[in-house]
């Protein structure tokens, strides 16, 4: 249990954010990089998040921020 615990505190993480206007094709490019395939997708309500080990300590967490809410985050970020 300890051994598990060190070793997750080697493992490299990094969050990337994927913003743009609705049907931009962020969710097909998250599931093109996740599932290696594409699929027929829905608008995104909100955002999901998807986790992909790029290397043995390395992982990449997606977050894809659906197209309405990646303009009020824009729009907000302009004050
Ligand atoms: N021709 C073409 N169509 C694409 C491509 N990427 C996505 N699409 C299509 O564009 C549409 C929208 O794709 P999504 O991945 O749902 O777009 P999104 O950016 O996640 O949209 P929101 O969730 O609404 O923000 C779908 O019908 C996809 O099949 C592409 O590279 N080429
Ligand atoms: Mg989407």
């Amino acid at each position: 249990m300890g051994l598990q615990n060190a070793k997750a505190s080697w493992v490299k993480r990094t969050n990337i954010v994927m913003l743009g206007l609705d049907s931009a094709g962020k969710s097909t490019l998250l599931y093109r990089l996740r599932y290696k395939d594409v699929f027929l997708t829905l608008p995104t309500i909100g955002f999901n998040v998807d986790m992909i080990e790029a290397g043995k300590d390395f992982t990449l967490t997606f977050w894809d921020v659906g197209g309405f809410l990646s303009s009020t985050l824009k729009e907000l970020s302009a004050f």
